[in-house]
């Protein structure tokens, strides 16, 4: 059975016992959100990762949401990409276009990649750019706290060494403070070369959803959520801490499995 589960300053813990309730769940979440965006701004601005998040998104293609979603009122953008070509089996952009985007009726012209015949740092230049662009244009809102643009929903995976976006385990990239956008060559996860938000451009989203699943992450949800352990690495997933925005963290079972004592609430 579902229970929502509040776990202190750590946002909300949705622990579900199966994948399927959890694609339900994710699916209800943003349709929600999207409704809510749609009625107070006219447009919803979302921003992808890439990994299995993708997949477990797959229901938003399904009856109803298919139909009962305003899809042409939505802007995509990712939340880091890797700096390859958008039709390499690498490239999150393909990922999410094989699976959600050609199969919902996205406007093509809403959908922000980066663009792939530039270098690491060109791409992630320009993608802060066009970002920009559109903060201006008010298609993307601006935090009144951090000037960075407040995304309505940013969706996150992440990995058995708990990162976040491309924000690697003490990795200069977690530093950063001014960019919006900002690129690293040396991912220990390849390819390489990757952009991603920052750590401020996160923080500042409306709402932000980490989707995790499977034992092989149970470890570092643990890091990701309880009290801090000595000696535990700097993990972007434990500075995903939205300034003003709300966390929802969306776990299986096997992935939650390690958590320290989760105050459950009706
Ligand atoms: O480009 C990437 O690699 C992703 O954006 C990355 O942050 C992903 O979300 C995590 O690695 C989790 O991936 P899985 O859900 O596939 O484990």
């Amino acid at each position: 059975m579902a229970l929502p589960g509040v776990h202190r300053d750590r946002g909300e813990l949705r622990i579900r016992e199966s994948l399927e309730e959890i694609c339900t769940d994710l699916a209800d979440y943003i349709a929600d959100l999207s409704e809510a965006s749609v009625k107070e701004r006219g447009v919803f601005a979302i921003a992808l990762s890439g990994g299995s998040l993708i997949a477990l998104m797959g229901k938003l293609c399904e009856a109803p949401y298919n139909k009962t979603v305003d899809w042409a009122k939505w802007y995509i953008f990712w939340t880091d990409e890797r700096v390859v070509a958008k039709n390499h089996a690498d490239s999150n952009y393909k990922l999410a276009k094989d699976g959600l985007l050609s199969k919902v009726p996205i406007v093509p012209s809403h959908v922000h990649s980066i663009n792939d015949s530039l270098s690491a740092e060109e791409a992630a230049d320009e993608y802060e750019f066009v970002i920009r662009q559109l903060v201006k244009s008010r298609m993307v809102s601006v935090s009144d706290i951090s000037d960075c643009p407040k995304f309505d929903l940013i969706l996150l995976g992440m990995d058995s060494d708990g990162h976040v976006a491309s924000l690697f385990p003490n990795h200069s990239a977690l530093d950063e403070k001014d960019r919006w956008v900002t690129f690293i060559t040396d991912s220990p996860k390849p390819p390489p070369e990757r952009i991603t938000f920052t750590l401020p451009v996160i923080n500042s989203a409306s709402n932000v959803a980490v989707v995790v699943t499977g034992e092989s992450k149970a470890e570092a949800v643990h890091l990701a959520i309880d009290d801090a352990e000595p000696e535990c690495p700097s993990l972007s997933s434990r500075m995903v801490q939205p300034t003003k925005g709300k966390l929802v963290w969306f776990l299986d079972e096997p992935a939650a499995s390690k958590l320290g004592s989760v105050q459950f609430c009706e």
